[in-house]
């Protein structure tokens, strides 16, 4: 089984290292000031050169203007734009034409409706990632460590290439990637000590646990 796994809002050359030593396929960086994994452009830009050649560099934007995306294109050079906003499908196909890069847009879930929203996407964006809905309160419209109920994605067309995302850590990445037709998976506070602070043991133990979810579905 193929399956995608990226480790996102990465800040560090330890942490980058290790991720893609275990096998990540994608990295993430973040680019939205409230966010406690916030990086700049030139700093995302130079850990991506550690290992361009090996992952998928994704650039994580929220609503962002053509201004902020034109700094993250030129200083990062992503692979990817994961768009964790409320962009329509217009503003996709504006992105895609500036930039000519793939897009990932993202849809948080609660409940079976929130699937449907994908509809007018499927054609626009690329690939889909399904994320749970921010706690209230959160500043962060995602990175705040909480799942959605899974079973849920049973409901949504079988043609649709998702990433998973929303609170996967250790414990529960296995009942994720049997519970799915998830193609990837996303974290970033299940492998992280504190926000923002990525924890390689943490990110040793993760992949360890989708090594053997991957081996007991064979
Ligand atoms: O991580 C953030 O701070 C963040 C900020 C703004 C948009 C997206 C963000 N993170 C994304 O959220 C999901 C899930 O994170 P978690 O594993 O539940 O912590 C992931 O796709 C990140 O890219």
């Amino acid at each position: 089984m193929k399956l995608d796994i990226k480790i996102c809002g990465l800040s560090t050359a330890d942490a980058v290292d290790r991720a893609v030593e275990r096998g990540a396929t994608h990295i993430g960086f973040i680019f939205f000031e409230k966010s406690p994994r916030n990086i700049a452009p030139e700093i995302a830009g130079e850990l991506a050169d550690r290992v361009r050649s090996r992952a998928k560099i994704v650039a994580v934007t929220v609503d962002a203007n053509d201004e902020d995306l034109d700094d993250i294109v030129s200083l990062l050079h992503p692979d990817i734009l994961q768009l964790h906003g409320h962009e329509t499908p217009e503003r996709i196909l504006h992105i895609k034409a500036l930039y000519g890069l793939p897009v990932m847009k993202v849809f948080s879930v609660r409940e079976a409706t929130d699937l449907h929203r994908v509809d007018p996407f499927i054609g626009v964006a690329d690939r889909f990632l399904f994320d749970a809905k921010a706690p209230k309160g959160s500043d962060l419209p995602g990175g705040n460590g909480v799942s959605f109920d899974w079973n849920l994605m049973a409901s949504l067309d079988e043609g649709v290439n998702y990433m998973l995302s929303g609170g996967l850590n250790k414990d529960n990445v296995a009942d994720a990637i049997a519970s799915t037709r998830a193609t990837g998976i996303d974290v970033s506070s299940g492998v992280e000590s504190a926000p923002g602070l990525k924890d390689v043991g943490m990110i040793d133990a993760f992949f360890d646990a989708v090594a053997d979810a991957k081996a007991n579905k064979r």
